[in-house]
């Protein structure tokens, strides 16, 4: 069938990983082209829009980016709820940051959306010297359990737009009914809306 032009898409995204993994420095790199060294921990949730042109679509992106603290676990559930995408986060330089993001993995395969495109990030991958976990084994593991991986520095930019690219062009192209984010905006300090966008 030809194509009838350009789509929009809403894709409600959510960002999962260990406390101090990286998370909102990738949402800021993405949404701002920013990067703070003490970025302050995420209380409860933030909230992010961003559009962004792929070939044959313009998708925009609705980004909740959760808080890595243990104490918020149990709010997951309501920002991974109607998600069409996940992006796992874990910090290169810290295995136990990788062991958290397969339980994320397992989480959402059990609980999430079934049809969600997952992206494992392998953030700070700028800080080589201090790695401890190797691509070669994250990539094992993602192909394992059906997700992409890729490494991304939120300090020098590198992969951040391309991870996000990468999820849009995998999106379905067929929309579900009306907006299924059930979206209501969080409380609290960490709450921030952003609205722009980008690439053309
Ligand atoms: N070198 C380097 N530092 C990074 C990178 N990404 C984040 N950081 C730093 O790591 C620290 C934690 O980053 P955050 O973005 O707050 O991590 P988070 O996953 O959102 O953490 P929580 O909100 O506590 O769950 C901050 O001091 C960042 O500056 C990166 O790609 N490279």
């Amino acid at each position: 069938m030809a194509s009838s032009g350009n789509k929009n898409i809403n894709a409600k995204l959510v960002l999962l990983g260990d406390v101090g993994a990286g998370k909102s420095s990738l949402v800021l790199r993405f949404v701002k082209d920013q990067f703070v060294e003490f970025q302050e921990s995420t209380i409860g949730a933030a909230f992010f829009s961003q559009t962004l042109a792929v070939n044959d679509a313009t998708v925009k992106f609705e980004i909740w980016d959760t808080a890595g603290q243990e104490r918020y676990h149990s709010l997951a559930p309501m920002y991974y709820r109607g998600a069409a995408a996940a992006i796992i986060v874990f910090d290169i330089t810290n295995q136990a940051s990788f062991e958290r993001a397969k339980k994320w993995v397992q989480e959402l395969q059990a609980q999430g959306n079934p049809n969600m495109v997952m992206a494992l990030a392998g953030n700070k991958a700028d800080l080589l010297d201090a790695r401890k976990v190797s691509a070669e084994e994250a990539e094992i593991y993602a192909q394992e359990n059906s997700l992409f991986f890729m490494e991304t520095s939120a300090k020098t930019a590198t992969n951040v737009k391309d991870i996000f690219y990468e999820i849009a062009k995998r999106l379905p192209r067929v929309q579900p009914a009306e907006n299924p984010t059930g979206m209501v905006l969080p409380n609290g300090p960490g709450a921030t809306a952003v609205s722009s966008s980008c690439c053309a």
